[in-house]
């Protein structure tokens, strides 16, 4: 157990990894295993919230309660600091502030704030709409403001290097730094040397945000720290393996009647319950009962 504040303990971590791995949770099992391998820090990812939680697209449909909710479930199960999707805060400056409040209260290390319009889609779609960057410095501010820990981390989210290109998202992540903001995610960037000119150009740590299957090529973390990266986002990459292996899953029960040949895809019941520490839970029920058995004799 640690004293600090979850925005303390991101910080704490961010100082101490050049860069700080940061892996999606897609639920509070998905939490613990990660923190018992080793990770030291957590994302909840809007488009998981929807995908998962909702079964609904990335397209702006959840709300701050829909993102709450599963945060709340992540930051009870785990101790690492969790970063959470805002998406564009749902709404004007109050309710921005009121979401970073929410997270606040939910034991949320960090959220990041983007500038797409409210409408948005996944940063990696094309198509994106941004607001001005006058908008967006407004939501910045309103985020800031709103904080009660000072560490509670700010992390601005630029989707303007798709319409606007390199040189524009460079601009805004600075105005958004001036606002505020403790760092930038540089989204749906192409090369390393965007990357580097975001780490160049603006004087506030860089997010990478490498998600498979987008415009974002799969560097390594030692090719993005070389650049000078200081975070690595892997929001979905657990999730996207989980939903294949439960595909494998259904389709073989559906097929075969049985599901003999994938049991060597699943965790044992043994490992579940070495990750749940589901034993000690046990002996203290066990504990529990002998004591009421003793008083009763
Ligand atoms: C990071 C992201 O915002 C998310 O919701 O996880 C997505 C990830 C993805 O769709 O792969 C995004 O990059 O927009
Ligand atoms: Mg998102």
């Amino acid at each position: 157990m640690t004293s600090l504040t979850p925005g303390a303990r991101f910080r704490k971590a961010l100082a101490a990894h050049h860069p700080l791995p940061i892996v999606g949770a897609i639920n509070a099992y998905s939490a613990m295993m990660a923190q018992a391998v080793g990770h030291h820090a957590l994302y909840l990812s809007g488009g998981g919230v929807a995908n998962a939680s909702h079964g609904l697209p990335d397209l702006g449909m959840t709300t701050l309660n829909d993102v709450v909710e599963d945060a709340r479930r992540i930051t009870a199960a785990a101790e690492l600091p969790l970063l959470v999707d805002i998406d564009t805060g749902w709404g004007g400056a109050l309710n921005i502030a009121r979401t970073i409040r929410e997270m606040e209260r939910a034991g949320v290390a960090a959220v990041h704030l983007e500038d797409q319009v409210a409408q948005k889609r996944c940063g990696h779609r094309p198509n994106k709409e941004i607001v001005s960057q006058a908008e967006m410095v407004d939501r910045v501010k309103a985020a800031v403001d709103a904080r009660h820990d000072a560490d509670f981390y700010l992390v601005a989210r630029t989707d303007a290097f798709q319409k606007e290109g390199l040189a524009a998202a460079v601009e805004r992540a600075n105005a958004c730094v001036e606002a505020g903001a403790d760092a930038i995610f540089a989204e749906a960037v192409h090369t390393l040397d965007d990357y580097r000119a975001f780490c160049e150009g603006v004087d506030a740590p860089i997010l990478a945000n490498i998600t498979e299957f987008g415009a974002t090529p799969l560097f390594t973390q030692q090719e993005l720290a070389e650049v000078g990266c200081r975070m690595v986002l892997y929001p979905l990459s657990a999730f996207r393996a989980m939903n294949a292996a439960a595909l494998t899953v259904y389709r073989d029960i559906h097929a075969k009647g049985h599901q003999r040949d994938v049991v060597e895809l699943m965790q044992t019941r043994d490992e579940l319950y070495e990750f749940l520490d589901y034993h000690a839970y046990e002996r203290k029920l066990d504990a529990l009962f002998a004591k009421e058995s003793d008083r009763g004799e």
